[in-house]
Formats: C-alpha cells, sequence, structure tokens
C-alpha cells in the first residue's frame, strides 16, 4: 500500500533532495515507518504543498525529521516554512517565517535581478542544491545530428548545471562508434567515472544525451550508493521546473517531467529491493504498473488542466489580434538578449539575466516607432540545442505563437563563440515549427562585445543582417526600420474607400499599414496603403467599392 503512495512522488531527477508537488504531497505516506522506508536516507526531503498538511501527515513529517533519517527536511504548507532546528543539542520543530502564499517568482525589474540574491528563492537555490556534479559525454562518429563538438556541448551542459544550482566538478567524455545499448558508455569508462565519483565525493552525474530507462538504471545500479544519474533532458526539465512562472508554464513543465518519468519509473524501486534483498521483486513488478496507472491518470488530469488554460489564452490573442497590429516575434538561442531587447524597446522590464532559460512565458509589448508606427513584440522561450522533443511538445502552444506571427526576428549573439552553431540550432527548431513561410530578420546583438564588430558590421550589411547591441541601444533605429521595411513587404497593397463613419478603422491603417495615398471622397477617405493580410480581408468589402467606382 506504501508503495501506492510513494510511487506518486516525482523525485527531481539532478537532486538528491526528493520534491513532492503539491497535489502529490497529499499522499505522502501515513505513517511515518513507511515513510522511512520509502525515502532515501540522508536526503533532504522538500515538501511542498499549497495546502495545509492534515494533522496525520503533518505528524509523519515530524516524526521523520525527529527520527533523524533525513538531514533536512522542509516544508512549505500554505505559505508557512516549517524546518528542523537543533537547539541545545533537542530537535525543534518550529515555525520558521511566515512566507505569504507560496508564489513562482514573478518577472522581476533587470536592475534587482542584477545582484542575482534572489534567483531561485523558491527552491533556496545554491543553498539547498549545491550538490557535486559529474558531466559525462560521448561523441558518436559519423553523427551529423551533433551540431557542437562534444567539448562544447559539455561546457554548455556545464552551464546548465549552474542554472540549475549545481556545482561541476570534473567532466568527461568517450568516442564511440554508437552508444553502449546497456550503459551508454563502455564498462572502461563506467569504472573510471566510479572513481571519479568516490575522489570527488559525486552526488549526481549527468549525461549530455538522453538516457534510455534501461541505461539509466543500469548505470546507477554501476555507480551504487546514493548516486543519482540524470541526463540533459532531465536537467531542462528541472530548470524548467524552477523557472516556470505562470500557472501555464508550470503545467507543462510537470507534464513533460510525468512523461519523462512514466517509462523510468522502475527507477524508484531498486533500492526498495535492494532493502528487502530481493524479496520484493515480483511485488516491485506488479506494483510497477500499479504505479504506470496512477501517473497516467494524473497525465491525462493535467492534460485537461492545460487545455483549460490555453483556452483562456486564445480568446486572450484573438482579442488581441483584433486590434490589428502586426505581431514580431522574437526568437533565439538562449542567452541571446531577447528580454534585454524587449525591456530596452518597451520598458517591459521581463526578467533578463546571464543565465540559460531565463525566459519561459511568452510577453508581447507595443513597439511605437520614432515615425509613429506601431508593432507588437513577442519574447519567448529561448532555444538550445539538443532540446529535448518532450520540451518541444510541452511547449508548442507557446511556439505556436511564432507561427501566427507577420514577422520572425532571429536574435543571435554574435559575441559568443559558437554563434554559428547556435544559429544553426535555431534554425533547426524553426523548421519543426513550420514557420518558412513567414518573412525572418536576423539580428545580431551585443555587437558591443565583439572581437571585431567592424568586420562583422560589414559582413552583416553585406547579407542584409542588422547589428545592434540591446545594453547599449547601439543600432536599434535600424532595427526599427529594418522592421518596417520587412513588414512593409510582408504587407499587401490595398486601395479602399473607409465611409466616414468608420473612422477606427482608418486609424487603423494608418496605425499598422504604410499610407501611401489619401483622398476625401463624397462616399468617405480613399486610401491607398500596403495593410497586414488579416486587415485586407477586414477592408475587402471597401475595396470592391473602390472598383466599383472607377
Ligand atoms: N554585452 C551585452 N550583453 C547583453 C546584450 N544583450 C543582452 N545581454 C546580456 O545577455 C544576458 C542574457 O540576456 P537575456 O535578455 O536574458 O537573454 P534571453 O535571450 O532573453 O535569454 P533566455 O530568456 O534565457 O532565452 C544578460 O546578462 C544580458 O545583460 C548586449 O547587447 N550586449
Ligand atoms: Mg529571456
Amino acid at each position: 500500500m506504501w508503495i501506492e503512495h510513494a510511487t506518486s512522488c516525482v523525485p527531481m531527477a539532478t537532486t538528491t533532495r526528493v520534491t513532492y508537488s503539491f497535489s502529490l504531497c497529499s499522499i505522502l505516506p501515513s505513517t511515518s515507518t513507511q515513510a522511512h522506508r520509502c525515502l532515501p536516507r540522508h536526503h533532504q526531503i522538500l515538501v511542498r504543498r499549497a495546502k495545509p498538511l492534515s494533522s496525520t501527515r503533518l505528524r509523519v513529517v515530524k516524526e521523520l525529521i525527529e527520527g533523524g533519517t533525513s538531514q533536512k527536511v522542509e516544508i512549505i504548507t500554505d505559505g508557512v516554512a516549517f524546518e528542523r532546528r537543533e537547539e541545545n543539542g533537542l530537535l525543534d520543530l518550529g515555525k520558521v517565517e511566515e512566507q505569504g502564499k507560496e508564489k513562482k517568482p514573478k518577472k522581476k525589474k533587470v536592475e534587482e535581478e542584477a545582484t542575482g540574491e534572489d534567483r531561485f528563492k523558491l527552491q533556496n537555490g545554491k543553498e539547498v542544491l549545491g550538490e557535486n556534479a559529474y558531466l559525462v559525454g560521448v561523441e558518436c562518429k559519423g553523427n551529423e545530428e551533433d551540431i557542437f563538438g562534444i567539448e562544447d556541448s559539455l561546457k554548455e551542459l556545464a552551464q546548465l548545471a549552474d542554472t540549475a544550482g549545481l556545482n561541476v566538478v570534473g567532466s568527461t567524455y568517450q568516442k564511440l562508434a554508437a552508444p553502449n545499448p546497456r550503459t551508454y558508455i563502455g564498462s572502461g569508462k563506467v569504472a573510471e567515472i566510479k572513481s571519479s565519483i568516490h575522489a570527488f565525493g559525486i552526488e549526481t552525474v549527468i549525461f549530455d544525451d538522453e538516457l534510455s530507462p534501461g541505461q539509466l538504471r543500469n548505470l546507477e545500479k554501476a555507480f551504487g550508493g546514493d548516486v543519482r544519474v540524470c541526463d540533459r533532458t532531465a536537467l531542462i526539465l528541472d530548470i524548467f521546473n524552477q523557472r516556470a512562472a505562470t500557472h501555464e508554464a508550470a503545467l507543462q513543465v510537470r507534464l513533460a517531467q510525468m512523461e519523462y518519468q512514466l517509462p523510468r519509473l522502475t527507477r524508484m524501486w531498486t533500492h526498495l529491493e535492494r532493502q528487502a534483498g530481493g524479496r520484493v521483486k515480483g511485488m516491485g513488478e506488479k506494483q510497477i504498473e500499479v504505479d504506470k496507472r496512477i501517473l497516467r491518470t494524473q497525465i491525462s488530469a493535467l492534460k485537461k488542466e492545460l487545455e483549460s488554460v490555453r483556452q483562456h489564452r486564445k480568446l486572450y490573442r484573438n482579442r488581441r489580434h483584433s486590434v490589428p497590429m502586426p505581431v514580431v516575434s522574437l526568437v533565439g538561442y538562449t542567452n541571446a538578449g531577447k528580454s534585454t531587447l524587449l525591456n530596452r524597446l518597451t520598458g517591459a522590464g521581463v526578467l533578463a539575466e546571464d543565465k540559460l532559460f531565463a525566459t519561459l512565458d511568452p510577453t508581447t509589448r507595443r513597439v511605437e516607432m520614432k515615425n509613429g508606427n506601431e508593432f507588437l513584440l513577442t519574447d519567448t522561450v529561448g532555444f538550445i540545442q539538443k532540446l529535448p522533443t518532450m520540451v518541444v511538445a510541452a511547449f508548442r502552444a507557446t511556439l505556436e505563437e511564432i507561427a501566427e506571427s507577420s514577422l520572425v526576428v532571429h536574435l543571435v549573439d554574435i559575441s559568443h563563440p559558437l554563434a554559428q552553431q547556435q544559429i544553426d540550432a535555431v534554425e533547426e527548431v524553426l523548421n519543426e515549427l513550420d514557420v518558412e513561410s513567414i518573412p525572418k530578420l536576423t539580428v545580431w546583438n551585443k555587437i558591443d562585445k565583439a572581437e571585431d564588430p567592424l568586420r562583422l558590421r560589414k559582413e552583416a550589411e553585406a547579407e542584409g543582417i542588422v547589428c545592434i547591441s540591446a545594453i547599449t541601444g547601439d543600432g536599434l533605429d535600424q532595427f526599427c526600420n529594418a522592421i518596417q521595411d520587412k513588414l512593409k513587404n510582408s504587407l499587401v497593397p490595398i486601395e479602399a474607400i473607409v465611409p466616414y463613419d468608420q473612422g477606427e478603422l482608418l486609424n487603423s491603417i494608418h496605425q499598422i499599414g504604410m499610407v501611401e495615398r489619401t483622398e476625401h471622397s463624397e462616399n468617405g477617405t480613399f486610401v491607398k496603403a500596403h495593410v497586414p493580410l488579416r486587415l485586407a480581408r477586414k477592408l475587402a468589402p471597401l475595396r470592391q467599392q473602390v472598383a466599383a467606382i472607377a
């Protein structure tokens, strides 16, 4: 019975801490003996729950803490945090602070973020995490899918690990003809990593590619003890989980995490099998089926909830489209400077920082150009090489907004040594999103930081690329002009007579279109202009009127 309870928790793959998410926490084992058995020893446990724990569950957690099974237990219930404290040698479960209703970090002002102190307050960031991690990669000979070389890919993985709050102590890689189906790497490498684990006190081993459930299990067995094995996908999902600021993003990430977890459920029970000396093996197998069923039920409930949230957003988007203004989407590699640019142009106050995946939720703001024309600029989640398909699928709804825009701006961090590889990775994701038909403008950002800005500017000019610095504001006028030109190319020419009682329509044409000529006539204002297709459709009856008069 207790296994059923415990399987419903979703351990975070990258940390030795076990996190119970809100809904799952309610089924924390109902006696402390059960809890002791299902929670790994000497692990930090973080219980999060929006509602207060029932008195029984609270007692279990108290016993758990007082029993000393875990190094640290932190419970956050209904805005009140409890933690284990030691006073005069006695354990005391005290109410430590009123935290208000638990909130995900909202978009913060760039200046506030500069201190970096607020990062991951939600999960106590490095204070709680800070585990020693070791990175492992494999370079497969002749694999053309890998845009980055293995060393660069591992460097990026280290950045991801740092963003997740882990402490990278080393890395290694192996060149193979094909990954080992059992352990991904060869047995010699497994042994080598095992000795590094002992030498450096490593708690987490992160693989740069997605591991199969079997590989994950075998590697955990091979490394033994409390070492947690995870892969790039789990790490990215962990970061997304920490960063999701809206309800929709949180649901999307939770869904992706559960789907990732489903085929990997078995590994959660290996330690139980070990504990019971193999006696529960058969029972474990049966239980896994029960667990999978529970998880599947939760997945379908989550999908339903997500669908209703999406319907709401769609309504909002349709309302936005009813104000016919061209929508420009900002896309690019994570950390390219998309949010910084949006902030610079609109003062949006979106979180922008030197970390990967600072933005998960799309933000749209109106940009007014010097000539009075306006467009809507949308900042969204950044891309990365080896972006797990699960993540693309989870964020498909968010990314679909890109496909609905009038223009896609591909922002590139041109100062990055791997700028070209990042461009290729972004192009790859864009291809998946079917946006080839939308006009595109490439913009090279961080020109202030580039080694040879003169050469770059020349190169850019030849290729119709705009160079900017979102930080200093350099090139932003050219950026707006280029947007205007591109939009104009994506607009359709119209001639229409707008009746005098439809002044709003005329305003729209002036606002979002490019007006060439207006003339007052008996029936209304004659206007010759270029407008987005959506508006042209709206004007269709009036255009016929022009034709009839002509
Ligand atoms: N030197 C310089 N730094 C910049 C420029 N633009 C952005 N940055 C810095 O680059 C880092 C990333 O900026 P963000 O705006 O968060 O990048 P992003 O593309 O939104 O990143 P994600 O949301 O993670 O996809 C921040 O530290 C910015 O200050 C620039 O033009 N020059
Ligand atoms: Mg951003």
